[in-house]
């Protein structure tokens, strides 16, 4: 059975998937086996023929030179909405007696298994007269601890502050941050330091805009994971 770790981020389109690549790449180039993991993803592609396509599951496949069967995702909708939504316009509601399968069998597979989630960590997954569940409820039962990823720019010690902050409060680890988008100078270190003293959680890594590698040491990347 292998460990896993659960990137959220400060919100979508923050660089979850672009940041998680990176991050699938370090530990496969460093001899690592890893695996992909992701519970919804809404907003799919449609091939030629209809189908469906899981262009998160993708991205991270091509960057880290990963097999189709070390990634999963359990749900894929179409609509560019919130899962719950997207679900709804499909009537197909996520089974989270699935999504637990699904999660524990992409583990076994693996030593090294990266959750990517969906949207922030406030991110509805089902609402209806059934279920209501949100992303940290699905994080808590798959047992998950968080990295988050946030931009490196203005307005960012405010949303990576109240996401650490709900963290806390839902008792899911954080284990550090990943700043996106990273240009330094003067700002962004003082948002590196201010983050860092308002939640008292580490800024483990500077991502630049185009990045190729994860500036971030292997060993250190992978123990991150439990
Ligand atoms: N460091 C970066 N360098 C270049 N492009 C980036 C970088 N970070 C993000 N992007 C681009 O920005 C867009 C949004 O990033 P991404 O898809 O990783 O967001 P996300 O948080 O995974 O979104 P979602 O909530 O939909 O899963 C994508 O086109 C991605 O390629
Ligand atoms: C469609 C998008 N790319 C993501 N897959 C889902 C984002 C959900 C955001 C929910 C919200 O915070 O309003
Ligand atoms: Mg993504």
């Amino acid at each position: 059975m292998g460990k896993a770790l659960f990137i959220t981020g400060t919100g979508t389109d923050i660089g979850k998937t672009y940041v998680t690549g990176l991050i699938v790449k370090k530990l496969v180039d460093a001899g690592l086996r890893a695996g992909y993991y992701k519970a919804a993803l809404s907003g799919a592609e449609v091939a030629a023929d209809g189908t469906l396509l899981p262009g998160d599951a993708l991205h991270v496949a091509r960057v880290a030179h990963l097999a189709a069967e070390d990634t999963t995702v359990s749900y894929v909708y179409r609509d560019a909405v919130s899962p719950h939504l997207a679900a709804q316009i499909e009537d197909r509601p996520m089974d989270f007696d699935k999504v637990e399968r699904d999660f524990r069998a992409a583990k076994e597979r693996t030593e090294y298994l990266t959750v990517e989630g969906s949207g922030g960590i406030i991110c509805p997954l089902r609402w209806d007269n059934e279920e209501h569940v949100i992303l940290d409820d699905l994080a808590l039962r798959l047992g998950l601890s968080a990295l988050v990823v946030a931009d490196a720019g203005l307005g960012t010690i405010n949303a990576a502050v109240l996401t650490a902050e709900h963290l806390k409060m839902r008792g899911i680890p954080l284990r550090g941050f990943i700043f996106n988008n990273w240009q330094g100078g003067a700002m962004q270190e003082d948002n590196v330091r201010m983050v860092e003293i308002l939640t008292g959680a580490r800024v483990l890594a500077c991502v630049e805009h185009g990045a190729a590698k994860l500036p971030m040491a292997a060993d250190a990347l992978a123990a991150l994971y439990q």
